[in-house]
């Protein structure tokens, strides 16, 4: 069932005596994702979601089957208030339009000043030049965590990223030093999604091996991670794991699903029942590791 290379499963190992080295890549421990999990469904966490219009169902669907607590709100008179109230907030520029641009600017900024985590999705930037330019905008109110896909973060760095839309045309491991340097630059966690993920603080990175192909066949599998990324910001007291935890979370959820499930049709429901019963003490049962 799993997809992955062995040679990359993580250790079994105590999780949070053993932080990544600096300047080493360190497959995330089970036992830390069990702790961040068993958090998050101990906190719930109100997880404001201002993303694009083609997720926005299978987003709150994620959020609400892992045990976390999504709302979509989205009114430039709504989201300075709500950006105060809830636990952490996604902004996801995937559908973007000047309206929404306005909002979603003043949800950074809400966010940024009440102290409120917030996590960019730079869905599809470098391929157009005014989400581009609406992304580094956004990056000034101080985003907690980015998770983008390997053409994203690449752009986002600086390099050429390529990119077919909102598809990556980059592999994760290309855009593994990128994301380091995104996250020197920018003081966000930045996880970039593939095959094998990274999430880096810029010195320490952790890796998740888990996944399936078929993730990239059912859209939002990405966003709906970017806001399981803001749910394990929530309350958290070290990022850098949180963001590891949640890519595992969704790795391991999509491998199980994908096991479960015939093609894209079936996986959705099959990944929401994978979230639901995942259990923070049964991880180690559900991937080789
Ligand atoms: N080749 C692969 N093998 C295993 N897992 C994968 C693979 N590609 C992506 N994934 C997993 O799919 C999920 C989404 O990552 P991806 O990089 O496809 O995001 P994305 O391109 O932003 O998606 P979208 O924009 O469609 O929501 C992550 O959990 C990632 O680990
Ligand atoms: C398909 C698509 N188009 C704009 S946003 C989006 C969701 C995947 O990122
Ligand atoms: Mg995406």
């Amino acid at each position: 069932m799993p997809s992955k290379s062995p040679s990359k499963s993580p250790r079994k190992s105590s999780a949070r005596t053993t932080p990544p080295s600096a300047g080493t890549v360190t497959p995330v421990p089970l036992s830390l994702v069990g702790s961040e999990l068993a958090r998050l469904r101990a906190t719930a966490p109100l997880t404001h979601c201002l993303t694009n219009e083609v997720v926005q169902g299978i987003t709150a669907n994620v959020l609400l089957a892992l045990g976390a607590s999504p709302a979509m709100i989205v009114a430039e008179e709504e989201v300075t208030a709500f950006a105060g109230i809830a636990g952490a907030v996604l902004v996801n520029v995937g559908t973007l339009y000047p309206e929404r641009f306005a909002a979603m600017r003043r949800a950074a900024q809400a966010a940024q000043q009440a102290g409120t985590p917030w996590v960019l999705d730079p869905v599809a930037v470098g391929v157009l030049d005014y989400r581009t330019g609406a992304a580094r905008e956004l990056m000034a109110f101080a985003p907690a965590a980015i998770r983008g896909n390997a053409s994203e973060i690449l752009a986002l760095a600086g390099f050429t990223g390529g990119g077919k839309g909102v598809d990556s045309t980059a592999s994760a491991d290309a855009a593994r030093e990128a994301a380091e340097q995104l996250a020197r630059d920018t003081g966000a966690i930045v996880a970039v999604t593939g095959e094998t993920d990274y999430i880096t603080d810029g010195e320490r990175t952790w890796a998740v091996p888990w996944g399936n192909p078929l993730m990239t066949r059912v859209v939002g599998t990405g966003c709906a991670l970017s806001a399981v990324v803001a749910a394990f910001c929530a309350g958290a007291t070290n990022r850098l794991d949180a963001v590891a935890a949640a890519c595992a979370v969704m790795a391991i959820c999509g491998e199980v699903a994908t096991g479960e499930s015939h093609g894209p049709g079936s996986f959705t429901p099959a990944f929401l029942d994978a979230l639901y019963l995942i259990q923070p003490e049964q991880l180690a049962g559900t991937v080789n590791a």
